[in-house]
């Protein structure tokens, strides 16, 4: 996250950082608890890793340093990817996956609302951006949880930022004129959540952009609600 400030314990309880386990063990995306037994992801952050054994998914975390080799992770039993995902920029950038066991609901791992279908022409006006990613283009993963609030800009704005991509209704870009504030590497996967009449619905999922931050360069994000229907079949 890129102009952002850190994050208190327990303030984005459907956070959760998605590491790969082979020689090493490092955090390679974000995503979000939408249910006892599935997180919500990019299919982008899968690429070329789609052995769900390979997966650790750590839950009601601040501080990547926390994670020691006794730390609690969920394994991963399936991963099911958007079957028309071929690259983030040209959409479909959603994943699911599915934890080997259900996860007790606590203060510090709790799952967010999905936007519904009759959601999709909401105006959000409290959106934030939340990640362990870069907080400039040329870094590396931050160890405490960022937030940043950023707004929804619309599509036909944005597709004016973006000449040489077709920005379509089911993506949603975020950002500031002026740049500065922005999701980065390392935040994909994670959400944007909006409050919207004290419910907090994870609105977008973080997928791409032009570098991070710059300006009018908005983040483009996977608009969920155009997958409701897509997620009830999964995860059913
Ligand atoms: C795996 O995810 C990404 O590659 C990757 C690359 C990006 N954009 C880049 O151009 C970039 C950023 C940092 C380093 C870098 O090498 C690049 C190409 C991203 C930009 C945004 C955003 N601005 N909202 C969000 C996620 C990104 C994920």
């Amino acid at each position: 996250v890129v102009g952002g400030t850190v994050s208190s314990l327990g303030e984005w309880p459907w956070q959760v950082s998605l590491q790969v386990k082979s020689s090493t063990q490092k955090h390679f995306c974000g995503g979000s608890i939408i249910s006892n037994q599935w997180i919500l992801t990019a299919a982008h952050c899968i690429d070329n890793l789609e052995i769900p054994n390979l997966w650790r998914v750590y839950a009601g975390i601040l501080k990547l340093s926390e994670i020691k080799e006794d730390t609690p992770f969920f394994r991963v039993q399936e991963i099911v990817i958007h079957p028309q995902y071929v690259i983030a920029e040209t959409g479909y950038d959603i994943a699911l996956m599915k934890l080997d066991r259900s996860m007790n609901f606590t203060d510090l791992q709790w799952p967010v609302c999905l936007p519904s279908k009759e959601e999709r022409n909401t105006v959000y006006t409290n959106c934030w951006v939340t990640g362990w990613g870069y907080t400039k283009e040329q870094d590396d993963v931050q160890d405490t949880l960022q937030k940043v609030k950023i707004p929804v800009i619309s599509t036909e704005e944005c597709q004016t930022r973006y000449q040489q991509h077709m920005i379509n209704d089911k993506m949603i870009c975020a950002g500031y004129r002026e740049g500065g504030k922005d999701a980065c590497k390392g935040d994909s996967g994670g959400p944007l959540s909006c409050k919207h009449e004290e419910i907090w619905y994870v609105v977008g999922i973080i997928s791409w952009g032009e570098g991070c931050a710059r300006p009018e360069q908005p983040g483009v994000y996977t608009k969920v609600a155009e997958y409701a229907d897509w997620i009830i079949e999964k995860t059913a």
